[in-house]
């Protein structure tokens, strides 16, 4: 099975099993919630579901609009029943590394307005330890002006590297749907204690967010390459087959 078959299962198993009938979702950004758009499109279309959908991005209430599915603002929707989402990479204790396709501060904001976070990846996302497979580090959203004062107090208090993303179709760096930029920070092979670090990174003038989502997710998915799902949370690991 392919990697995008692998999104595709996890995704699919996610919208079937945890989306029901007049539910607020928030809809997360990157590759693998494409997948999770058509499935609950899908539903939508032949169960005649009611659900209203809050995008985490541009791309994707691009996506919700795509499938004419109905799309909420969180104005008038501030309570998520459920945001399903991707993520670079998933630790042992259900940490997450996301932002790598920069959409981390609505993502952030919404999956905090979300009583569930349920996470949808392929199992290249699975690690033990932060950085054991998602090696382009933690993505740190700042205010344009401030990018070099932050990435030197970043690399001072932590090491590593701290590095301005640069965009690939645009001379530049990458800017957010905020208006941002994003520092990627390769930290150290250390033994992080990632609330900690999150704290001290948002308390640097000019960090708006950060892509460590610690204590936020409530069940990952990660599709296999053998077809099956393997779900995790906390308290233990099974496989869906
Ligand atoms: O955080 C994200 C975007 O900012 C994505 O959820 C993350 O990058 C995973 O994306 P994909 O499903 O394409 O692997």
């Amino acid at each position: 099975m392919s990697l995008e078959e692998a999104k595709q299962v996890a995704a699919n198993y996610a919208v079937d099993n945890f989306v029901f009938n007049n539910s607020i979702l928030g809809i997360g950004s990157g590759s693998t919630v494409v997948y999770a758009v058509q499935r609950l499109a899908e539903r939508v279309e032949t169960e005649n579901l009611k659900v209203t959908c809050v995008p985490t991005s541009f791309q994707a209430k691009r996506l919700i609009t795509k499938h004419n599915l109905p799309l909420g603002e969180l104005d008038t929707n501030p309570v998520i029943e459920l945001t399903i989402d991707g993520a670079d990479e998933v630790d042992s204790k259900m940490t997450l590394i996301k932002g790598g396709g920069g959409c981390l501060l609505q993502e952030k904001i919404i999956a905090s307005c979300s009583n569930k976070l349920i996470v949808i990846a392929d199992y290249t996302k699975d690690a033990k330890k932060l950085g054991d497979r998602y090696k382009k580090g933690i993505p740190i959203e700042v205010v344009p002006m401030a990018y070099v004062p932050i990435k030197k107090k970043i690399e001072a208090m932590f090491g590593g590297k701290a590095k301005l993303r640069k965009a690939i179709a645009k001379a530049g760096p990458v800017v957010t749907d905020n208006g941002n930029f994003i520092l990627d920070w390769v930290f150290p092979n250390t033994d992080f204690e990632w609330e900690k670090v999150n704290q001290d990174l948002t308390m640097i003038p000019g960090v708006v967010e950060t892509g460590l989502f610690v204590n936020m997710c409530y069940k990952a998915f990660f599709g296999q390459p053998e077809g099956h799902v393997v779900e995790r949370d906390m308290t233990m690991t099974r496989e869906i087959r």
